[in-house]
């Protein structure tokens, strides 16, 4: 099933309703997993200048028979480049990294409050978009302080906020504060991430048994409904073509209900992930 539906953004463009994550795919391989996610359907790659990877995402985009202006290449700023000058050339190296003259989508990664820096990293994507090297602009790990921080600074408000969201973390009060703003939210490990136990989980595995779909699927349509767009990870093309055929069913509201009970908390947070605290290493 191709990954049709969209999203439509506050800066009218619009993304793919399912995006490809590519944190811990590298290399060689790397480029055989994102040609089959391309194949399978995807058409919003998510990658990252600390993932390392910008180079072997590139090698695919050139490999692929899919036309570049079909997909949506993502990247984001690292923490080391927020100062403006320092961003703008981040920008640019990506660019040359992975063998583009623009991004569809580029994040400032973490806002970092301790480092203080994140309203000149703003400003920068904001001058680059001007500048035609990225088309759409966002954040990711934004809290509402950060977000109200950088709208009141630039005058100019991210198309969309990567942040974390799986069923043990829902984030629904930043999801909804998202939404008051006209922000579309991206969920990161929606699917829990290899650390945690989300697609074994007994209330999940039953939802899915009901639908007749597996659990990460549950999951995924589960964030769809919500308004969310999930970025997935996954090197398995088996696992890559279920995750996109999710458009043949409706959770009822009372399932939705059921998978925001298992909300933890901060307890089902990723350990170290708090925005106000995750630090990056230069
Ligand atoms: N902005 C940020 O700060 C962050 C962004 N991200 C982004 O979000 C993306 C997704 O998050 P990530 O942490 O990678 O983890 P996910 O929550 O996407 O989980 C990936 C895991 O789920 C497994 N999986 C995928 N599909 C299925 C399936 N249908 N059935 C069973 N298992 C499945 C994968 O295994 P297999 O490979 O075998 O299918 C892999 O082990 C990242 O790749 C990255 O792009 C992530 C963290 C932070
Ligand atoms: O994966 C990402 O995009 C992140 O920013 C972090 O989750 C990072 O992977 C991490 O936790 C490193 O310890």
């Amino acid at each position: 099933m191709k990954n049709t539906h969209s999203f439509q953004l506050n800066d009218r463009t619009s993304l793919p309703s399912i995006g490809f994550g590519t944190v811990n795919i590298n290399g060689a391989q790397g480029v055989t997993s994102v040609l089959s996610a391309i194949e399978a359907g995807y058409r919003l790659i998510d990658t990252s200048t600390n993932y390392n990877n910008e180079g072997m995402v590139g090698e695919a985009i050139r490999r692929s028979s899919v036309p570049r202006e079909e997909l949506m290449i993502s990247s984001k700023l690292p923490g080391h480049s927020h100062e403006y000058d320092k961003a703008i050339l981040m920008i640019q190296e990506s660019l040359y990294r992975i063998g583009l003259d623009y991004f569809d989508k580029y994040l400032i990664h973490w806002p970092l409050p301790k480092r203080g820096k994140y309203e000149e990293a703003w400003q920068a994507l904001v001058d680059a978009q001007k500048f035609g090297l990225i088309e759409t602009i966002g954040v990711s790990n934004f809290l509402p302080e950060h977000l109200e921080r950088i709208i009141e600074i630039t005058g100019v408000t991210p198309a969309t906020n990567q942040i974390e969201r799986h069923p043990y973390f829902n984030n629904n009060e930043l999801v909804e504060y998202n939404k008051s703003r006209g922000i579309i939210t991206e969920a990161w490990s929606p699917l829990g991430r290899e650390i945690n136990d989300v697609l074994t989980n007994d209330t999940i595995v039953a939802i899915a048994e009901k639908y007749n779909k597996e659990p990460a699927q549950i999951i995924i349509r589960w964030n769809l409904q919500n308004g969310i767009l999930p970025i997935v990870k996954s090197s398995s093309a088996k696992h890559q073509k279920a995750n996109l055929d999710v458009f043949d069913f409706e959770l009822s509201e009372e399932d939705i209900q059921t998978i925001d009970s298992l909300d933890k908390g901060e307890a089902g947070r990723v350990e170290g992930q708090h925005p106000n605290e995750y630090e990056e290493f230069d």
